[in-house]
């Protein structure tokens, strides 16, 4: 422990999590407090996950305060919740690049910290995690207990009940701390919620049930006496079990997650107790003691810069309206021309733009949670049936239902709609949440329609092109953020299928774009202008049927082609040179340059610092035109492994 004069705050006496072990458990409360103001006064200044963050103040505290980290491997489900991790855990003097162009990442990140012994995003994966380092330590690895915290959206996941599944049969000691806030990103859903809000509907959080007679034992008396009571309160039957005990878990709880003496009681009963796996159910509120978080509708999930004495954020300038608000009016649009259009989310229904749909047509949404698999193939049933599903969920998440689409749409060429948001890179949810890979896991599917939006115009023509598409599966892509500011047309019209077009003409080199570079392109066009080279840009609008008319015209009218994309490599780029092979034009002396993200992950910047890091600004563009005119190979390596 730092040594610091007796009225210094306790925040600043703590350099890592052993200096909490040595505090009296009367201070650690106080401690808690402070970390709260800390994380509002951070986020204040960088935006981020508040909500779940101060939701887990006493919880981070307390878990520190009883496991040995990081001997004991702390695992955050999402990892969205971890900024009171990160400050307890040596990284308080950075707090403040949270999310920002080399600073801290927004989530646990192995890189970053020992503390963060598993790097996390998408959800539902702390458990599996857990279990897979209680068997390194069964199998004699150097790692203490393995704990996993888990909120009650995330819980939704097949996987989490995957994991509980495995886990309950294992039997390995094994710690599950179910962070219930009845909040996900948007109000949670399923029967699983339900249950979960039944456990203690009926009794003060102050009397605590635990459902292990191990560590009733373990308790402080009044908690022990109560505990009893409450387990009959939650499952009506003596000996009967919750969900988690039929699975084989010990049950605690539930407990109050802002109780610093029910946690570090219950937490170190269970450490002292537990031979196999026990689950913690620890209720907490989103957004916890900062009203403007707990008050607002989305209990401060996500929030830009704000202003920490009245939480008013700071607005986005005025511009053009973003890819996900036309995405959501042109569905409208056609739901309203089509009653056999329906939506899937899988729990983000503001994210996707679906909330539109939902306020109209209610009974034509789903919300099927954390559940992109299901999702996936809920959608191809519909399809099945008559129905013209929209699959609406962003790129990064989709890739965790590829079998599904593979399988279950692609395979029997059932016509699901795919609108995929988020499509290329995110800004500062970094590499964990970029869209770079649906081009190519999407591109290779027999029967699959691949279309990526120039602009959000083009964006109203596609969702229209999907909804009268009935021939098989069809995917759009569409990136975060705003819009180009074109004039959007009163009502979508279907494109054709695998047709492009020609945006502006040139002589000595075509740019072939797929997606929302398109604008980059221009520019990059026209800043080689000053150097006597004419460009012709074009706009692909399909990935897959390709327009092999276009592309065959292009290679016979210029000396060099440049496709671009948001795009990993195995995307546009590699089916255009793949369709060029086989055409033989190669043979003819053909100049090929394929512009696409490259093969590393990419940090959290903004997109536009991002796509710089990547190689993809238009001065980057331009400078492709330029070697390319000159019959120059490409300067960048193609494998840049950081
Ligand atoms: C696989 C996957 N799908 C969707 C998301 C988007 N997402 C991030 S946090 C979140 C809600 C999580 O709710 P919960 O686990 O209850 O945590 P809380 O935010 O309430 O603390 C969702 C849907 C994700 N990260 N991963
Ligand atoms: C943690 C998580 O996965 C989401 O909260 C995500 O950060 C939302 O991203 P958008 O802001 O792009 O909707
Ligand atoms: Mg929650």
């Amino acid at each position: 422990m730092t040594h610091t004069r007796p009225n210094t705050p306790l925040l600043d006496r703590i350099a890592g999590p052993s200096d909490l072990r040595q505090m009296p458990d009367r201070q650690l409360a106080a401690l808690a407090d402070e970390l709260r103001a800390e994380v509002i006064s951070a986020v204040s200044e960088t935006g981020g996950h508040l909500g779940s963050s101060l939701g887990v103040v006493e919880l981070t505290v307390a878990i520190h305060a009883v496991f040995s980290t990081p001997m004991d491997k702390l695992i955050w489900d999402v990892g969205h919740q971890c900024y009171p991790h990160k400050i307890l855990t040596g990284r308080r003097d950075r707090i403040r690049t949270l999310r920002q162009k080399d600073g801290l990442s927004g989530f646990t990140k192995r890189s970053e910290s020992i503390y963060d012994p598993f790097g996390a995003a998408h959800s539902s994966t702390s458990i599996s995690a857990a279990l897979g380092f209680a068997v390194g330590r069964d199998m004699g690895q150097a790692t203490g207990d393995a704990i996993a915290v888990i909120g009650d959206g995330s819980i939704s996941a097949g996987m989490a009940y995957e994991a509980l599944n495995n886990a309950g049969a294992e039997g390995r000691r094994l710690f599950v701390i179910l962070n219930d806030n009845e909040m996900s990103i948007a109000p949670p859903v399923g029967a699983m919620s339900s249950y979960l809000s039944r456990m203690y509907a009926s009794e003060p959080l102050a009397r605590m049930a635990s459902l292990a007679e191990g560590f009733e034992a373990a308790l402080p008396t009044p908690l022990r006496e109560s505990a009893k009571r409450a387990r009959q309160l939650v499952t009506g039957l003596t000996g009967s079990g919750t969900l988690f005990e039929e699975l084989g878990f010990q049950y605690v709880g539930p407990i109050d997650g802002h109780d610093m003496g029910q946690l570090l009681s219950v937490l170190r009963a269970a450490r002292t107790r537990a031979t196999g796996p026990v689950l913690i159910h620890v209720c907490t509120v989103k957004g916890k003691g900062y009203a403007p978080a707990e008050g607002a509708a989305d209990k401060g999930h996500g929030v830009s810069k704000f202003d920490p004495a009245t939480g008013a954020q700071a607005k986005s300038k005025p511009g053009a309206p973003s890819y996900t608000g036309v995405f959501g009016q042109a569905l409208v649009d056609e739901a309203a021309r089509d009653d056999r259009i329906v939506a899937v989310t899988a729990a983000m229904p503001d994210g996707t733009g679906l909330t539109k749909m939902a306020e109209r047509f209610p009974a034509r949404v789903f919300d099927v949670g954390i559940a992109e698999q299901h999702a996936v193939t809920f959608a191809a049933g519909m399809a099945a049936s008559g129905l013209k599903p929209f699959c609406t969920i962003y790129s990064t998440f989709l890739q965790r239902a590829y079998d599904q689409v593979v399988h279950d749409v692609a395979l029997q060429g059932l016509p699901v709609r795919f609108a995929i948001d988020r499509a290329g890179l995110v800004g500062a949810d970094g590499a964990t949440h970029a869209g770079a890979f649906d081009i190519g896991y999407l591109g290779n599917l027999p029967g699959m329609t691949l279309m990526a939006a120039a602009d959000e115009a083009e964006l109203v023509h596609m969702v229209a092109t999907a909804a009268a598409h009935d021939a098989g599966p069809i995917a759009f892509r569409y990136p975060r953020g705003s819009g180009t500011g074109v004039a959007l047309p009163e009502r979508g019209k279907p494109l054709a299928i695998g047709k492009g077009r020609v945006i502006e003409e040139g002589t000595d080199v075509a740019i072939l774009s797929f997606g929302a570079h398109l604008f980059e392109c221009q520019v990059a066009a026209d800043m080689v202008a000053d150097d006597g080279i004419t460009v012709t840009v074009a706009d692909a609008r399909f990935a897959k049927p390709l327009d092999t008319d276009l592309l065959m015209q292009l290679v016979g009218h210029h000396r060099a082609l440049i496709t671009v994309e948001q795009g990993a490599m195995g995307g546009f780029g590699s089916m255009v040179l793949h369709e060029l092979a086989r055409r033989g034009a190669f043979d003819k002396g053909l100049i090929l340059r394929t512009l696409c993200l490259p093969d590393r992950f990419i940090d959290q910047a903004d997109p536009a610092d991002m796509y710089a890091d990547a190689g993809l600004s238009a001065t980057d563009i331009a400078h492709s035109i330029r070697a390319a005119v000159a019959g120059r190979a490409e300067v960048v390596p193609l494998r840049q492994v950081r």
